[in-house]
Parts: structure tokens; sequence; C-alpha cells
């Protein structure tokens, strides 16, 4: 096995009384796909607001390759290439598919304020190379037929799929998706499946997934990490997963 590109300890987040993560840990490998799961209420999002620096853990230490990133702010998180997605949908909707793609490279773009007003050949690169790879990320998100609509005109799976690109868009080295799935029919799901495999098999990124559809962790998952009111319950390949009694009691029981 390969380094943890990301290793979690003791990270426990406390919102006053009550103990909403306790004790979790973590250790994900580079370029797979590790899902968290559990009940609703169980302290997942919360996991993923302490890795992205949304919250400040009451406790616990998180490194990414080996570096300590629990007391970053979230946008230094994001800089080291940790990106995420959340439960609702966060396009920007008026904007159409490309334009959302292509605002979220702003701090990629090699450009000065004067370079953009006066045009200079290498703002003209710098703007060409984002189109570019804009385009290539429409592609693979089968979205270069509806590109030049506003987002907010897209069907909800189309959605689902421009926002992991706008993701891609910043070349993440991890990607956490909440609840990807969520509102998606079968066929929309089947596609994220493959873009997922996607991201971890041609695009070495790590996934990171949050999910409720137990069909789709199960299937696409590399590892899986069990949590229950907030405390570890279980982790493991799917199948050690799917076969655990404290998992079959207290979660995929209740299916
Ligand atoms: N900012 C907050 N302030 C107070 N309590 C919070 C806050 N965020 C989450 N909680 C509480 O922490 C617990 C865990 O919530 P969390 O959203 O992490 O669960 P979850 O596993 O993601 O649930 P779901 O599957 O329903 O999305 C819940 O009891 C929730 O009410």
């Amino acid at each position: 096995m390969s380094r943890p590109i990301l290793e979690v300890s003791g990270l426990t987040m406390r919102f006053g009384g009550l103990l909403a993560v306790n004790n979790v840990a973590l250790s994900v490998q580079p370029k797979q796909v590790v899902s968290i799961i559990g009940p609703n209420g169980a302290g997942k999002t919360t996991v993923f607001n302490c890795l992205t620096g949304f919250y400040q853990p009451t406790s616990g230490v998180i490194l990414l390759d080996d570096e300590p990133v629990h007391q970053l702010a979230g946008h230094e998180i994001a800089r080291k290439g940790v990106v995420r997605t959340f439960q609702n949908v966060r396009l920007f909707k008026e904007m159409t598919a490309v334009e959302n793609l292509l605002v979220a490279q702003h701090r990629h773009l090699n450009t000065s304020f004067l370079g953009g007003l006066l045009k200079t050949p290498s703002f003209r690169r710098s703007e060409k190379a984002a189109m570019e790879y804009a385009a290539h990320w429409l592609e693979e998100v089968d979205l270069v037929d509806v590109a030049n609509r506003p987002a907010g005109t897209l069907a909800y799976g189309q959605q689902r799929r421009l926002e992991i690109a706008r993701c891609m868009m910043t070349r993440p080295r991890i990607l956490m998706l909440d609840e990807p799935a969520a509102g998606l029919n079968p066929k929309e799901t089947e596609d994220l499946k493959a873009l997922i495999a996607l991201l971890r098999d041609e695009h070495d990124v790590t996934v990171m997934l949050i999910e409720h559809d137990m069909k789709l962790v199960m299937s696409i998952s590399d590892y899986i990490y069990v949590i229950n009111q907030g405390t570890p319950l279980a982790d493991g390949t799917p199948d050690e997963v799917r076969q655990n009694p404290a998992v079959i009691k207290a979660y995929l029981g209740e299916e």
C-alpha cells in the first residue's frame, strides 16, 4: 500500500452539548474512492466540514500528505487541492454551463487586471487555455450540447455533473462529494458512477463520497467507513462492510 494522501485521527467536533463527531479516524489512499456512510445525522457532513476547513475541529489531527492542515482556513485547504461539492447544488444558475467553468478558473489564470484591459498576448493565451480546459471537461461530463445554456435550466443530473466539472477546474487531488446521487434517477446515477470511476482511473483524483445510495456506494467504493451517532462503527472493503453484523444492525438493516 502507498502512503495515505489523507490521514485523520481523533477527529472530534462538539456543538455545545452535542458530540457530532467523536474520535473518527480515516486513512485515505491516493487514487481511491473512499465512502463515508451512516444513518441520518451520523456526522458525515460534519466530518467533511472539518476536512475542508469549514469547521475547526474541537480536537484531532488531519494530515494531508503528512502535513497538518486542521488549523488552516477553507481557502488554504482548497489551495492544497482539496475541494468539495455540497448536498444542494451550488452553481451560478444565471450563467451558462461554460461560464461556470471559466469563472472557476480565475485563480489559475495568469493575468493581470491591466493585461485584461489591454488584451495583451499573455492574457489572450491564458484565456484560450482556460476555454480549452473548460471545453475538455464539458466533454468529459457529457455537457457539450448544453454548454451555452444557463446552468439553472439544465436537468438536475446535468447540474450535478457540471458541479463536478467545476471542481475539476481547480485541478484537485481530493474531491469530496456530499450526497452526489441525491435526487438523481437511475440513469443519472449510472452516469455519475461512470464519472467517479473516470476521475479516479483516468485523472488520478482521490474521491471521498458521502452517499445514501447503497447500490452506488457498494459498487464504486474501494474502502468504506461507517459512522453512527458521530462514532466510528466499522470500516473495510464493500464486502467486509456488507457482512459486518454491527453495520447490518445499525444501518443496512434499516434499508
Ligand atoms: N453547525 C451546527 N451546529 C449545531 N449542530 C450541528 C451543526 N452541524 C451539524 N450539527 C449536528 O450534528 C449532527 C451531525 O450532523 P451531520 O449533518 O454531520 O450528519 P450527516 O451524517 O451528514 O446527516 P445526513 O445524512 O442527514 O446529511 C446532527 O445532530 C446535526 O444536527
